[in-house]
């Protein structure tokens, strides 16, 4: 086989699985609907008019719609106060056609952002970030996961099957994805280790795992010779940086030419995580509406 083909075979393509999962939510709620007269509904709010985050608020509406879902967009000044912004979640958690809530972040800086995720009411919590989902999730229970790592570990359950007993490496400890994710794979049975900037020989810590997710934000740093061979490596790093032309381009975290030579699979940037993200969030919504209303939930959508 030459490097081409081992470059494609070893590509999992997000976009494609993303859309699978967006299928299998559709006929959810579809049958949800019929069945049960029920439509799941998701309160994006948005603070502020950051452009890369409203072009992923525009997307998730359109995508939240396409699977039969009602979306909900509030999007209000950058000079909206805190209280306004809680007075706008408390109506949104009394709100029986809203059962997912997401408040995109970063907001900005004069807003408490714990205080705002506390707000939620965490059966609406479909980021997952509320403390009682964080510790729900921490201690094996049933929850509602952050939408990045359950997007990665749909795919890791899909490319491997079981994950018992692997090596584990989580390059990145932030809330929103290295912690949970490490969780996640725990509770799947790996022995798991979370390496951050502080840690002390990288290259040797990532030449250990079988299973490699990386989230950091910096484009490129995970070299090809810090894989193991066959081992599965997740990019979670979305990177813009310059290119010819006086262009931008999208990266990952990990040099992925040089990567996709050695591994055995690799999610690529753009076309990997990210479109499993958004994936995850309408699932979310439509198991946080099946457990409000009691109903079961469906298959393969949760951790
Ligand atoms: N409360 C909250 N929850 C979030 O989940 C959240 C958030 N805030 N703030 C911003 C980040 C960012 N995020 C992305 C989701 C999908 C893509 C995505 O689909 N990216 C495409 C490329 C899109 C492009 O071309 O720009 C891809 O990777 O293929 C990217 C980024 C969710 N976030």
């Amino acid at each position: 086989m030459n490097i081409r083909e081992t470059t494609l075979s070893a590509r999992i393509d997000g976009k494609a699985f993303a859309a699978d999962v967006r299928t299998h939510v559709a006929d959810h709620v579809a049958e949800l609907n019929s069945e049960h007269g029920i439509t799941p509904g998701l309160a994006v709010v948005l603070v502020g008019e950051d452009p890369a985050s409203e072009v992923y608020v525009r997307n998730k509406a359109r995508q939240t719609r396409e699977t039969g879902m009602t979306g909900f967009e509030h999007k209000l000044s950058a000079e909206t106060s805190q209280a306004d912004l809680l007075a706008l979640l408390a109506r949104l958690n009394a709100d029986p056609a809203v059962h997912g809530i997401l408040v995109q972040l970063p907001l900005p800086r004069h807003i408490d952002t714990e205080a705002v995720l506390a707000a939620i009411d965490p059966a609406k919590d479909v980021d997952g970030f509320h403390i009682s989902n964080v510790g729900l999730l921490g201690t094996g229970q049933k929850a509602l996961v952050p939408c990045t790592p359950l997007g990665c570990l749909m795919m890791l359950r899909d490319r491997l099957g079981s994950l018992k007993g692997l090596n584990a490496v989580v390059v990145g400890r932030s809330n929103i994805v290295g912690r949970p994710m490490a969780q996640l794979l725990l509770r799947d049975d790996c022995t798991v280790t979370v390496a951050h900037r502080h840690s002390r020989d990288l290259a040797e810590i990532c030449r250990g795992a079988d299973i490699l997710v990386v989230a950091v934000g910096r484009p490129g740093m995970i070299k090809g010779d810090w894989i193991k061979p066959g081992a599965t490596v997740i990019d979670v790093g979305i990177n813009r940086i310059e290119a010819e032309g006086g262009k931008t381009r999208l990266v990952g975290d990990v040099d992925f030419d040089a990567a996709a030579r050695v591994a055995g699979a690799i999610t690529p940037v753009p076309g990997g995580v990210g479109p499993m993200t958004i994936a995850c969030l309408l699932s979310n919504t439509l198991t946080a509406c099946c457990r409000a209303h009691g109903l079961p939930e469906p298959d393969g959508l949760t951790a």
